[in-house]
């Protein structure tokens, strides 16, 4: 322990010095209940942090044993073991596991979103389209579905690049997540195509009027659009007690879609499942 072997140690506070400070109410409670532990006859065994005087810290275990004659425990025999090697191992294993753990999970998101994005991507979307069509029935709530497509994006592709194409994508993927709420699935359904469901939504409307108003205020430059800037269509249907599935009610959000397109582009079309 880096002490002076001509010093013993023979009270509990001459113990005290040599502990971590963390760990020394631990260690020398477990050294007061010793009496305790003789009593019942039990052994014990305990894991604490030494400290040398130079401050080099140590793991030492305290083992003890009781002996009994005639089934009365009469004494307890010990020793305290250096156990520092094995315990930086075992800390360091830890340590890796842990970090292994961690890079597990975050692959595991990572496979969920989609690269340019960063918003879920269509894989994310199928998997999670069991439990919000499960949730929507369940609690009889409605849903909505909506798909979003930026118009003109060919050409704005054209005239710009690419890269721009690219950069453009991403801003308008932000400000559908962040217009959109805490609940509601935005993803990437396609090259410049958006789905979101709307769980426990009877209607649409308000949240497509929140999507206009936030790519609107992108004011992202488009010289190939009639409007001189970027614009996009919406198609959304509202399902309530619908008998129709998910992939139908997506054919539907695409017809809707569709007919925004062929209206003019730059606006939206909600249709009702209820009313099929
Ligand atoms: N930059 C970029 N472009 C993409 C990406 N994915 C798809 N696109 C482009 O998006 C364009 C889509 O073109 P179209 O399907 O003709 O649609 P549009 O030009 O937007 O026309 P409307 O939808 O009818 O208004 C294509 O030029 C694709 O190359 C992408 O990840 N990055």
């Amino acid at each position: 322990m880096g002490r002076d072997p001509a010093r013993p140690v023979t009270t509990l506070a001459d113990f005290r010095p040599f502990i971590h400070p963390e760990d020394v109410d631990r260690a020398t409670d477990v050294n007061e209940r010793a009496a305790d532990l003789l009593a019942r006859g039990d052994d014990y065994s305990i894991i604490f942090r030494s400290m040398r005087p130079d401050g080099e810290i140590r793991w030492l275990r305290s083992l003890a044993a009781v002996e009994h004659r005639d089934g009365v425990p009469t004494r307890a025999v010990g020793y305290v073991a250096d156990i520092t090697d094995s315990m930086r191992a075992e800390l360091a294993l830890r340590e890796a596991n842990r970090e292994l753990l961690q890079e597990k999970v975050s692959l595991a998101l990572e496979v969920l979103k989609d690269p340019l994005t960063g918003i879920a991507n269509r894989r994310h979307l199928d998997a999670e389209l069991p439990r919000l069509d499960a949730h929507s029935r369940a609690h009889g709530q409605g849903l909505c579905i909506a798909l979003v497509d930026i118009d003109h994006f060919k050409q704005y592709n054209d005239l710009y690049g690419h890269p721009a194409g690219d950069a453009a994508l991403r801003r308008v993927a932000a400000a559908l997540r962040d217009t959109a709420r805490h609940s509601d699935l935005v993803a990437r359904y396609g090259g410049e195509e958006f789905a979101v469901v709307l769980p426990d939504t009877p209607d649409p409307v308000p949240l497509m009027e929140k999507f206009m108003a936030a790519i609107e205020a992108l004011a992202i430059p488009h010289g190939g659009s009639p409007t001189g800037r970027l614009t996009i269509s919406c198609g959304a249907i509202a399902a309530l007690r619908t008998p129709l599935t998910m992939p139908q009610l997506f054919k539907a959000a695409d017809e809707a879609l569709y007919e925004a397109k062929a209206g003019g582009r730059n606006r939206y079309v909600v249709r009702s499942a209820v009313e099929r």
